[in-house]
């Protein structure tokens, strides 16, 4: 390994999106690989507003693999992040700098240590797929160091060995998961169905319902309903295959009725099999549920489905509105049913994307006093407000997949110490 004796750092910082899912992963084959027991299919999310960024370095003066996640060290002896690091360590390249004379053989690479830091740019481990684009960076990142060759659905078939869903985050727009066949895992991998520019009109507003951690995790829940749900088996052996190639067909034709009706289909589902788990899991609340009331009821209204709504392992809403138009009148509703407790200051209860908010004619707090009930409503406790049951709302759109960040600036690891800036 020349070089050596300069202590050099090297580093690589990439940022990848949070991606949600359409047609839900839950349950596994093999828990160790992470092998699904269905296809699953996902939007990505817009990098801007719901991403993980980090850095790697690699140096000879580094004695251990270390990681910081939003500035605190955390260990990385468990059996995911190792998994990842092994799979991307069997990969390497050689890497040439000839300017500061380094030079690493694809073997030397398991000799050299890691000092990783990453962050979350929206809160971890709240239902907000924060694993998924935490474990996407992390190994699009390590790729990216030591020049590995692989192609990204190669890459997502080692995210996936970090948390399943990561897979899907590679990529932008509309992703697939396919659950393959082979015993290894090598055919589980993700694909790209479309990017983000295929079905450009789609908004999306989620409603964060809670940001504390949640009380059974997405790991532990599916276990428990692949032991002792029937429910499972049936949607995962007979249902979700028709489904996919359905969303599949929604997704290539633009068709937001069937997008919306499939993707509400199968998040209800997937909660009903939480129920169906014995002991029951429940992640959505009365919150949730009252979000999903004013979807539907505006959805029957108007006759055709506006906005579709999908909810992961935790209460928060995701809301997918067909255009821009759709999503201004969806806000409209959300601040009227919930706005924020008083205390509140409007720019840290709306995030994200703020064009919807200026279309919605929202500027203040009085704004929202002065919204008026919908349309739709046709009795008085229709027309009841529940200010502070909602967190805040981030508005964003489907967005980009991982991407390497070139300025030294954006690095999160300081060139001279190694450590975390
Ligand atoms: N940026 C990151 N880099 C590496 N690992 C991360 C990152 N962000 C989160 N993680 C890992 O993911 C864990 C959180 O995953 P968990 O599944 O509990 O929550 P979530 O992904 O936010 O929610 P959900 O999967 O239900 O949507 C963290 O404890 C950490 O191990
Ligand atoms: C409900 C889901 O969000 C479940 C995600 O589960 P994870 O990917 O977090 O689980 P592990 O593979 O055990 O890490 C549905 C989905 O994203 O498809």
């Amino acid at each position: 390994m020349a070089g050596e004796m300069n202590k050099w750092i090297l580093m690589v910082t990439t940022r990848a999106p949070t991606n949600i899912a359409v047609i839900k992963y839950w349950g596994k084959r093999d828990e160790k690989l992470i092998l699904p027991i269905n296809d699953s299919i996902s939007v990505t999310l817009d990098l801007n507003h719901l991403s993980a960024t980090t850095t790697v370095a690699v140096s000879p003066s580094f004695e251990e693999d270390r990681m910081w996640l939003n500035g605190k060290e955390i260990p990385l002896s468990g059996g995911r992040y190792q998994n990842c690091l092994r799979e991307i360590r069997s990969r390497a390249g050689d890497f040439k700098d000839e300017k500061r004379g380094i030079h690493i053989k694809k073997e030397d690479w398991c000799k050299l240590h890691f000092h990783i830091a990453s962050y979350n740019n929206f809160p971890t481990a709240a239902g907000l797929a924060s694993s998924a684009a935490g474990f996407a960076c992390l190994v699009f990142s390590l790729a990216k160091l030591m020049n590995v060759n692989d192609d990204l659905s190669q890459l997502s078939a080692i995210a996936r060995q970090g948390s399943g869903s990561a897979c899907r985050s590679l990529y932008g727009g509309f992703v697939k998961w396919a659950m393959g066949n082979d015993l290894n895992g090598s055919d589980s991998v993700a694909i790209q169905l479309a990017r983000e520019t295929h079905w450009s009109d789609l908004v999306i507003i989620i409603a964060v319902v809670s940001s504390r951690q949640k009380e059974t995790s997405s790991t532990t829940g599916m276990r428990e309903s692949v032991e002792t749900s029937t429910l499972l088996q049936h949607r995962a052996q007979v249902l979700v295959p028709g489904r996919i190639l359905q969303m599949e067909d929604a997704i290539r034709n633009r068709d937001f009725s069937s997008f919306a009706r499939l993707t509400c289909v199968d998040s209800n589902q997937f909660h009903a099999i939480c129920l169906d788990t014995n002991p029951p899991i429940f992640y959505m609340n009365d919150t949730s549920h009252k979000l999903i009331n004013l979807v539907e009821r505006w959805n029957r209204h108007e006759g055709t489905p506006q906005v579709a709504y999908t909810f992961d392992a935790g209460p928060n809403a995701v809301m997918i509105a067909k255009d821009q138009k759709a999503a201004t009148h969806l806000l409209q509703r959300l601040l009227f049913y919930f706005p924020p407790p008083p205390e509140n200051e409007m720019s840290s209860y709306v995030l994200g994307d703020k064009t919807i908010l200026q279309e919605a004619g929202i500027q203040s707090l009085n704004d929202i006093k002065a919204l008026r009930p919908p349309p739709e409503v046709n009795n008085e406790a229709s027309t009841r407000r529940y200010p502070g049951d909602v967190s805040y709302f981030i508005c964003t759109r489907p967005g980009k997949g991982a991407l390497v960040l070139e300025e030294e600036d954006e690095a999160l690891i300081d060139t001279q110490t190694g450590l975390p800036k």
